[in-house]
């Protein structure tokens, strides 16, 4: 509903509680913006914010007026308890953000990471001997592999298992700073002074899990840096992220300073949270569809066999010549999406668009689930269809959900390159020398698989 500046009182609070606690609850958010339209303003223990149901107004707000949404809400419990403040995701529009992101741009961006080509190759076809030896682990092996890939590339660590030491620290610690993030969970993050409670003051729970937050965020950030340091020093790392930049700081100081390490410690920290459990789900889904269309599945085989041939395995190189394939990829996306509400930005300042008074500090919610399901662009949106991302001639192309599903603006995902090339060459290596489908039972008959999406609240 529109109204007029100055003030938010008299907005309309939409939605209810309920709606907030089911399942998959953005998917009523869909209902929402039919209701209300492309922008809804909601309160929530007080804080403003607003969902963004329409790519267009994402791309007015997030991208034309960057400079006001791009900011980050801010959490007593995450930023200042538990000290994730030196955390590239949750840090505030500033002079630190462009410090942390200009690397880590720098170092994902499609000509540098293409060097880890081989490294990749190497990690897919140790997952595809792992999934020959024992297919019914499928998930367990693919975190494997994808936790190995990005170890690598970060801190040129290769691993063996899941149990590794610094897997392990990754995921205690990725695990504690999302449930850290989720909104309401934690009463300090609505009244601020409770931080001065003593951990043994009664309700004061939260300070013993802000401790071991604390302590999981300063090893995480340091423990693996650390490691990868003394690789690089001993003269036995590979090239990775680490490498790379303790690299460049040699080169145009002569020197590593404290500042240096301050930055390349935090911005080779967040690589495992940010990209290890998306990079999984999107591969997950992808196996789901495989599973679920057989005729999807055999189109994609038929085209590789084409391209590629049987005497090798597909690379980069193949991607332009694999449209089925790319078109089946950009259908995951969209199809399940793997961030169904983004990642929230919020604003510096107060604004005002099209009508709509929209408070400083406001939490704004890119809906990408909203935007991935949009009938309009996309006809038929429950259905599975590669197709159409491959239109007849003449006919207009859906837009990429990939613009969607890697967030908006200057926060956008700076790990695609890397994310893309890991799916590709998985999933067509998958597709080249397996046949994924349906299990059956003892007497043959095929058992119907039971679709359920596990969410941590932020990563389906
Ligand atoms: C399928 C895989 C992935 C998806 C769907 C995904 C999606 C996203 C999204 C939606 C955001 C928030 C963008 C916004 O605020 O508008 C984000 C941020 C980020 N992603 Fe990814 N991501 C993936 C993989 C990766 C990988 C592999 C890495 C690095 C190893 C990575 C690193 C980051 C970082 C550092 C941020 C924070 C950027 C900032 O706050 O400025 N992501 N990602």
């Amino acid at each position: 509903r529109k109204v007029h500046p100055p003030g938010p009182k008299g907005y309309p609070v939409v939605g209810n509680l309920f709606d907030l606690m089911v399942p998959e609850w953005w998917r009523n958010t869909v209902m929402w913006g039919s209701q209300y339209g492309d922008v809804v303003f909601l309160r929530s223990l007080g804080q403003p914010m607003i969902m963004v149901n329409s790519y267009d107004v994402a791309v007015d707000l997030f991208e034309k007026r960057s400079m006001n949404y791009s900011d980050r809400p801010t959490s007593v419990m995450v930023n200042e308890l538990q000290q994730w403040d030196w955390m590239l995701s949750s840090l505030s529009y500033g002079e630190q953000l462009k410090k942390l992101r200009g690397p880590v741009q720098k170092f994902f961006e499609s000509s540098n990471i293409q060097h880890y080509e081989d490294m990749q190759k190497n990690e897919t076809q140790k997952l595809l001997r792992s999934l020959l030896r024992s297919p019914e682990n499928y998930s367990q092996h693919l975190k494997t592999s994808l936790a190995s890939s990005i170890m690598m590339v970060t801190f040129g660590h290769e691993i063996d298992s899941f149990d590794d030491l610094l897997v392990t620290l990754a995921r205690m610690a990725s695990d504690h700073v999302e449930m850290a993030m989720q909104q309401g969970l934690f009463l300090v993050d609505v009244i601020p002074w409770l931080k001065h409670l003593p951990k043994w003051f009664p309700g004061a729970g939260f300070q013993v899990i802000a401790e071991n937050g604390a302590k999981l965020s300063h090893d995480l950030r340091y423990v693996p840096y650390r490691y990868a340091k003394d690789k690089v020093l001993t003269g036995s790392a590979t090239r990775s992220f680490t490498s790379q930049q303790m690299e460049d700081c040699s080169r145009l100081s002569g020197k590593l300073t404290e500042d240096d390490e301050a930055v390349i410690s935090a911005t080779t920290g967040i690589c495992y949270g940010a990209g290890a459990s998306t990079t999984m789900s999107a591969l997950m889904f992808f196996l789901l569809a495989l599973t679920l269309h057989p005729d999807v599945q055999k189109r994609a085989q038929d085209e590789i066999d084409q391209v590629v041939g049987d005497s090798r395995l597909p690379e980069l190189s193949d991607r332009p010549r694999l449209p089925y394939c790319s078109a089946l990829l950009k259908e995951v996306h969209r199809w399940c999406p793997i961030l169904p509400l983004g990642v929230a930005h919020a604003t510096r300042e107060a604004d005002t668009y099209e009508g709509y008074y929209i408070p400083a500090k406001t939490i704004v919610i890119p809906n990408c689930w909203a935007m991935l399901m949009d009938p309009n662009e996309y006809p038929d949106p429950d259905a599975f269809k590669p197709e159409r991302f491959l239109p007849d001639d003449g006919q207009r192309m859906p837009r990429d959900p990939t613009k969607i599903a890697f967030g908006f603006g200057r926060r956008v995902c700076p790990g695609k390159p890397l994310a893309e090339n890991t799916i590709f060459l998985a999933a067509t290596h998958i597709l080249t020398v397996f046949n994924v489908s349906k299990a059956t039972s003892e007497d043959g008959s095929v058992i119907e698989p039971i679709v359920k999406i596990h969410s941590d609240g932020v990563v389906r």
